[in-house]
């Protein structure tokens, strides 16, 4: 029995695929390396270089490596890139996920997990968010990602066939160990642009948006550590795979922080004092968005234990060095 792992050479795929690694599965990755690098995916998974939405391959795959599992990560990722390409959001992150589940169903796989995201929410109070709380997308991107949790709620239902999809908040960091952090081209994450900006990348970095109803006027985040994150699919895994009915469930820790506080942490952690630009607000960014995680706890038995945001940004200032000194699109 293998896993698939779609995006797997992605930032969290790739990170996926170590976990699973670690925890002795075999593990097939399909990534169509858009945004992945084929370095990413550590031996001895193996990466198989094509598109999601290629039925005729999945199916191919499905059935030469015996897949009992799916661990859906590839996607178009970027709010604000949403915004004015919906219609390229809706044919990758639904269209091909719609075909992607139906290829699985059709190949006799039966546990689905999928990357899910806070921005299924939009607009909320600075109150964390149960799984219960009515959902409202305000970015293309964030009912992309809500149109397949609808999918996957539908034909496990008409189906012999159960998923977990997971809401991420905002995932950030690198292994503990360095094996891996995020790579993305052109990344526009809070984090990322900080650390880039402390070693010099960029001559300054923006912060969107000063007027947020928030306690210091910036958009407030739940930042969560890429490998607690990973915790909770293997949780997801072993649920499932112990018969599990499908759930939706939020990761994230339960607090949030400012914009305004992560670059202070990023320039205190760097010790590099860069320049900061006031900017109007950034299409699709709702004000603050803070998840409540009681589900994965009590349900899947999800125990994170890297909540702690000095370190997490140290993890990305570290593999953002490698990356910087590495030769372009060579592993660091
Ligand atoms: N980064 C975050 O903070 C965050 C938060 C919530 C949810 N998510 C979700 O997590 C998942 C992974 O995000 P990431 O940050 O690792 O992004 P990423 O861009 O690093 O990874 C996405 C991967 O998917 C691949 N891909 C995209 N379209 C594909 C296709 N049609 N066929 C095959 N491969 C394809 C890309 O090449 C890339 O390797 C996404 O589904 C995203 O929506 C991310
Ligand atoms: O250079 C920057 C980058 C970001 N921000 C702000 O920082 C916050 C966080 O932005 P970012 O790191 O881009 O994350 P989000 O837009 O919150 O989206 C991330 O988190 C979502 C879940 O909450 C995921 O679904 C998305 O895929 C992922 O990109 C937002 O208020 C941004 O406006 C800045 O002020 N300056």
């Amino acid at each position: 029995m293998s896993v698939l792992v779609t995006g797997g050479a992605g930032y969290i795929g790739g990170h996926m695929t170590l976990g699973l690694l670690d925890a002795g599965e075999e593990v097939v990755v399909l990534d169509n390396l858009s945004t992945g690098f084929d370095w990413a995916v550590k031996e001895p998974a193996r990466l198989v270089v094509g598109d999601m939405g290629d039925a005729d391959l999945v199916a191919r795959l499905i059935e030469e490596h015996a897949i009992d599992a799916v661990a859906h990560f590839a996607a178009r990722i970027v709010v604000p890139d949403s915004v004015v390409d919906p219609l390229g959001y809706y044919l990758n992150n639904t269209a091909k996920a719609r075909t992607l589940i139906e290829t699985a169903i059709n190949g006799g796989v039966k546990t689905f997990i999928f990357s899910s995201t806070a921005a299924v929410y939009g607009e909320t109070s600075s109150e964390p968010v149960s799984e219960e709380t009515p959902l409202a997308p305000i970015s293309p991107y964030g009912r992309s990602k809500l149109m397949v949790e609808w999918m996957l709620e539908d034909a496990s239902r008409a189906y012999d066939f159960r998923y977990v999809a997971l809401r991420y908040f905002n995932v950030a960091g690198a292994d503990p160990e360095g094996r891996l952090g995020q790579s993305t081209p052109r990344a526009t994450h809070l984090i990322k642009r900080g650390v880039q900006t402390a070693l010099g990348m960029y001559p300054s970095m923006e912060i969107f948006g000063q007027d947020y109803p928030t306690r210091d006027g910036t958009c407030i985040r739940d930042y969560i550590q890429v490998t607690d994150l990973i915790d909770a699919h293997l949780a997801a895994l072993r649920y499932l795979r112990d018969g599990g009915e499908s759930i939706v469930c939020n990761c994230g820790y339960g607090h949030g922080q400012t914009v305004r506080e992560v670059v202070d942490v990023v320039k205190r952690v760097s010790g590099v004092d860069f320049k900061v630009v006031l900017s109007p607000r950034r299409a699709g960014d709702p004000a603050a968005i803070v998840a409540r995680a009681d589900r994965a706890r009590n349900t899947l038995g999800w125990r994170p234990t890297r909540d702690n945001l000095d370190a997490i940004v140290r993890q990305a200032l570290d593999w953002e060095r490698r990356l910087h000194n590495s030769r372009p699109g060579r592993e660091p």
